[in-house]
């Protein structure tokens, strides 16, 4: 069997290293490169495919160098603003048999408390996501309550519901959390916690919630390599592994 040869990028993270070890067990996968800030990406070892578990300010460069070089990416960093999605689109446009998935959850849970809030979203007058994580993480909200929300907003617009009821006219300190597409978005950061998110809706005389809770980061590698063996098999840009499996 010919081994896909694979290339991680933030291999000394957390997130990272974890992900290397995942490629170095998968018997249908090589690990043609570890990468970190002070290595030189080059031809990333010959790898078809690129993990990218680098920080949201260095995910874009690492991205652009892998498409460049014609190498399919899955990546995990967060912080994707429309503006650099677009750049990536426009990219890919030049090299149109590059796959890249931006995946801001590969866990499987995650990706299915997402498929539920958006079945639950049309029934619900009041909607508000809360994620927590761990205090090292740099970025919030996390890129799971990004994109939560923004399906949540998309769902709720489709099914004709209005602004979330919300009579607050006074908050100067910012006590309703931030704004994803209209949804109320609140980050948290414990330490002990790892990935935590609740979507909690509300209606007249009940409540709803539906939460995930990553414990530990190998919730995350089964996804990872799911990503990885799919990859290819996509061209373009996909955001959200869960566009790849049949959730
Ligand atoms: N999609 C998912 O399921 C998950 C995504 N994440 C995301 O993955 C990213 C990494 O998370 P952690 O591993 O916790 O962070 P971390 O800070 O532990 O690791 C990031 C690594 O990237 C390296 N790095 C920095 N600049 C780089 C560059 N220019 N080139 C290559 N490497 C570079 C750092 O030296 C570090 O080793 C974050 O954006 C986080 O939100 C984290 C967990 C799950
Ligand atoms: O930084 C993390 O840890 C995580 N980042 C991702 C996010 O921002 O959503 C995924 C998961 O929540 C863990």
């Amino acid at each position: 069997m010919t081994k896909t040869k694979v290339a991680v990028i933030g291999a000394q993270g957390r997130m990272g290293t974890q992900a290397v070890g995942a490629v170095g067990s998968a018997g249908d996968l090589e690990l043609a490169g570890a990468l970190d800030k002070d290595d030189n990406l080059g031809d990333l070892g010959g790898a078809q495919v690129a993990v990218i578990l680098s920080v949201p300010d260095a995910a874009p460069d690492n991205v652009a160098h892998c498409i460049e070089r014609g190498v399919h990416c899955v990546v995990g960093t967060t912080g994707w603003t429309d503006e650099r999605l677009a750049a990536v689109q426009a990219q890919l446009e030049q090299h149109p048999s590059v796959g890249v998935l931006i995946a801001p959850n590969f866990a499987i849970g995650a990706l299915l408390a997402l498929e539920f809030a958006r079945k639950a979203a049309p029934y619900y007058e009041s909607v508000e996501v809360i994620e927590q994580h761990h205090p090292d993480k740099v970025d919030a909200p996390s890129g799971t309550a990004v994109r939560t929300a923004r399906v949540l907003a998309a769902a709720r617009a489709e099914a004709g519901l209005g602004d979330v009821p919300d009579a607050t006219t006074s908050d100067p300190l910012g006590a309703r959390g931030a704004r994803v597409d209209g949804i109320p978005v609140h980050a948290v950061r414990l330490r002990g916690r790892v990935a935590h998110e609740e979507i909690l809706f509300g209606g007249p005389g009940e409540a709803l919630t539906i939460r995930h809770d990553s414990f530990d980061r190998e919730s995350f590698m089964p996804g990872i390599l799911a990503g990885v063996r799919a990859v290819a098999d996509h061209p373009g840009l996909t955001v959200g592994l869960e566009q790849y499996l049949d959730i």
